[in-house]
């Protein structure tokens, strides 16, 4: 059974290497068929601020960037709108992204009034646990974790994949990408 491999250092010492290592996710990117339908979708149900846009006429895409707060201190989602395709097959690996609110119940209800995302699992204690999550759809398909928490300077907060070997993506990701 694979375990964190945090699980085995003791706390002080996992809240003492952010300081040292100044590495950080910077962004994840996925391709979407209408951006401003998306930019739309986020601001509007997540919060989401548009950072920036750079479209790229020569090879026919246009990115745009979408976070809770500026590039140099928060994650960022990076859409691409590749010109002329307006839907992908995401496929069973991406599982979701994960945003953290202080009212999960109230945040459903945003998404509820909205004509772009929706709700396709009630609020309520994630099975098997406590916190209180719920999941949201956007027009492309991807799914939102919905967490309950409360205030934080980076809402949006994990990223779940599903892998085929956790000991083995553990190793990956510890060592090469440090
Ligand atoms: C830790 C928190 O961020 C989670 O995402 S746990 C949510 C939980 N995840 C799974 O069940 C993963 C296994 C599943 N077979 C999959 O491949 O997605 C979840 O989705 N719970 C559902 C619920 O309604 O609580
Ligand atoms: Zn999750």
């Amino acid at each position: 059974m694979a375990t964190g491999s945090e699980a085995g250092k003791p706390a002080e010492v996992v809240l003492e290497w952010p300081k040292q290592d100044k590495k950080r996710m910077l962004h994840a990117v996925y391709r979407v068929g209408d951006l401003d339908r998306t930019i739309k979708c986020y601001t509007e149900c997540f919060g989401m601020k548009l950072l920036r846009k750079r479209d790229v006429p020569e090879e026919k895409y246009t990115n745009a960037f979408l976070g809770f707060g500026p590039e140099d201190t928060n994650f960022a989602l990076e859409l691409t709108y590749n010109y002329g395709v307006d839907k992908y097959d995401i496929g069973a690996g991406f599982g979701h992204f994960a945003i953290a609110n202080e009212d999960v119940y109230k945040l459903a209800e945003t998404i509820k009034s909205s004509s772009c995302c929706k709700i396709t699992r009630e609020p309520g204690p994630v099975k098997g646990g406590s916190t209180v999550i719920a999941f949201a759809q956007d027009p492309d398909g991807y799914m939102f974790e919905l967490i309950q928490r409360g205030p934080t300077p980076e809402p949006l907060c994990q990223v779940m994949l599903r892998v085929g070997d956790l000991d083995r993506s553990i190793m990956f990701y510890e060592k090469p990408l440090g």
